[in-house]
């Protein structure tokens, strides 16, 4: 199997009907309705505590809505997670990634050529044998993109995978998110950075309070936001 050249197929569009998130009697995320569809980039914006992660994780299926349902038009895809703090195994980078190859049942003598493949994508080849857990943010964040990488996922979530890191750091994971975009994977992302969502977005879901405020095309969103907050975030002004 040459991961390379699979691309997804059509990708099943995704419908959040009514969703909302509760937790000891506080509303964190009120009935919202929100589709993703084809193998756009969408990033989440929103000031803290907006419920951004909140939302991807219930998108995701890690969490369970207190009410209102998900439903995918066609069978669910597949999806991988990336988070801000990679969670990593205590093993070499290479393992790391031949770990999940097993977990796929590829067989044994595909594993390692793959992985080092993967690596290599990702500009880690020469940390192979580096245990995973001493690899700076940066690269911890790369081997977890090469990670879901082996998954070939249809739909990639992301949250706030830049936001511990240096602007070469910055730029090396939005390379790795623009190469899943390119071989058609949906992008779900949560982040801080105007500038970020400028250079990736095709189109921007912005949050405050619990609620979904826009979902709009990125050009739209900057030029003509929806929503005082909207226009208030944007200049740096609203901070919750
Ligand atoms: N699993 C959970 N159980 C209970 N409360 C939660 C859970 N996840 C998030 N919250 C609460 O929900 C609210 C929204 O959290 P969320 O992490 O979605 O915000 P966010 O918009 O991603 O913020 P930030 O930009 O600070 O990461 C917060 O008040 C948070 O404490």
């Amino acid at each position: 199997m040459k991961i390379e050249t699979i691309m997804p197929a059509d990708i099943a569009r995704q419908h959040l009907h009514q969703v909302r998130f509760e937790h000891r009697g506080h509303h964190l995320l009120l009935p919202t309705n929100v589709s993703f569809s084809g193998c756009r980039r969408t990033l989440i914006m929103g000031p803290n505590g907006a419920g951004k992660s909140l939302l991807m994780r219930l998108a995701h299926g890690l969490l369970r809505p207190s009410g209102g349902h998900i439903r995918w038009e066609g069978a669910p895809p597949v999806q991988a997670m990336v988070f801000q703090r990679p969670v990593l195994l205590r093993r070499s980078a290479l393992d790391n990634l031949t770990y999940v190859l097993a977990v796929q049942r590829v067989p044994r003598a595909q594993r390692k050529a793959q992985a080092l493949n993967a690596l290599e994508r990702f500009g880690l080849a020469a940390l192979a044998k580096r245990p995973a857990r001493v690899l700076s943010g940066g690269e911890q964040q790369r081997l977890a993109l090469a990670r879901a990488w082996l998954l070939n996922p249809s739909v990639l979530f992301l949250d706030e995978p830049t936001s511990a890191l240096d602007p070469a750091a910055i730029k090396a994971v939005e390379d790795a998110v623009n190469a899943f975009h390119q071989q058609g994977t949906r992008i779900i992302m949560t982040t801080h950075d105007l500038h970020q969502a400028r250079r990736l977005a095709d189109e921007v879901l912005f949050m405050h309070g619990g609620q979904v405020l826009e979902q709009s095309p990125t050009e739209h969103f900057f030029e003509a936001p929806g929503s005082p907050q909207a226009s208030a975030f944007i200049r740096g002004e609203l901070v919750w």
